[in-house]
């Protein structure tokens, strides 16, 4: 061993040590991305008072436990089956809790904990099948059986307006395989950087494309379905001008973004499913070398 090697600290990354990180990664990169029409970004905080840059982030690193936890009980459990997913379910509420507690009160990553913890716990189930499709389709396996110890739930915003416009919210998106990451957002992701535009604009063009079809109960809670029609047709608009690399589709990006802030719609839903989308994408691209012999 030479003086160099001795210095170095041994790493020992685990399979759920390594998905945390990029389950956290994927939650700041979104938070970072800008700029996204009425979320909170780096220039503030889009269309909501109680949020802001700073608090994505700490909300984001408090999370990283509990998506380790999720993916080492997948791993010990070793499948798809209803105790994984009362196990996944009582860590999701103790991370929900963690992160209420980190942002006194603010509901910062609600989506995201219920979307990257599924995603999470299904990678860690089969690491030498991590292609987006085989992720996405064993996480909705296991949102498709019953949270049995879940309580007896408060009625969401979500459910609230699942209901009013008979729309589905996160729940069916994650039991349908995240349509909207692997049928929109992922091939744009690709389209966008094989034409390419910068990786920023690639990842706006991600989003948008999940806001062209999302339900997404966020913007129908706070602005109906004139919000929700307003952001679809927004996003198509976008894309269609050649995307956010273009000067026409950053025209209209910032059309968007005025008019989602004057309608207090902020698409949380969809920038939920954009940290989703940046996960699978970081996780198609193998194990690191340390966890080669996984
Ligand atoms: C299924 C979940 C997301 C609750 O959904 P529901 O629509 O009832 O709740 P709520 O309106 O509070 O939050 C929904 C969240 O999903 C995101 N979202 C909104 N629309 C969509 C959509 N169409 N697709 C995906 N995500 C969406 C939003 O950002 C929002 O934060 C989940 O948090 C849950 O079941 N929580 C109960 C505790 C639990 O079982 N936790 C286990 C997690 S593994
Ligand atoms: N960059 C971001 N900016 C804003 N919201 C985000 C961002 N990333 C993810 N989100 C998601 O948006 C949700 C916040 O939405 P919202 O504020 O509408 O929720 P709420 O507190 O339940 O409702 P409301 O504030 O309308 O009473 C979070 O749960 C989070 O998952």
């Amino acid at each position: 061993m030479n003086a160099l090697t001795a210095l170095q600290p041994q790493l020992s990354l685990s399979l759920a040590d390594w998905l945390a990180d990029l389950a956290v990664d994927a939650l700041i990169d979104e938070a970072d991305l800008s700029p996204k029409p009425g979320l909170v970004d780096r220039r503030g905080s889009g269309a909501h008072t109680d949020l802001h840059l700073g608090l994505m982030h700490a909300s984001a690193l408090a999370l990283w436990p509990s998506f380790k936890a999720m993916a080492e009980a997948a791993q010990q459990r070793g499948e798809v089956d209803q105790q994984l997913r009362d196990e996944v379910g009582r860590l999701g509420r103790d991370g929900e809790a963690e992160m209420l507690r980190v942002t006194d009160g603010v509901n910062t990553h609600r989506g995201a904990i219920w979307a990257l913890g599924l995603l999470s716990a299904a990678a860690a189930l089969e690491s030498d099948a991590l292609a987006p499709a085989q992720v996405a389709l064993r996480a909705a396996r296991l949102a498709l059986f019953n949270d049995r110890a879940a309580p007896v739930a408060a009625d969401s915003h979500g459910a609230q307006v699942c209901r009013l416009y008979g729309v589905h919210g996160a729940r069916e998106e994650a039991q349908l395989g995240f349509p909207a990451v692997v049928q929109q957002a992922l091939p744009q992701l690709a389209r966008s950087r094989a034409a390419g535009v910068g990786e920023q604009s690639a990842r706006l063009d991600a989003l948008l494309a999940i806001m062209t079809q999302l339900a997404d109960t966020c913007v129908l809670y706070r602005a109906g379905m004139a919000g929700l029609t307003c952001m679809q047709s927004g996003a198509r608009a976008v894309l269609a001008a050649g995307g956010c690399a273009s000067l026409d589709g950053r025209r209209l990006l910032r059309e968007l973004e005025r008019d989602m802030l004057r309608l207090r719609a902020s698409p949380g839903g969809a920038a939920d499913l954009l940290a989703a989308t940046l996960f699978l994408d970081r996780l198609q691209h193998g194990l690191p070398a340390q966890l080669g012999s996984l």
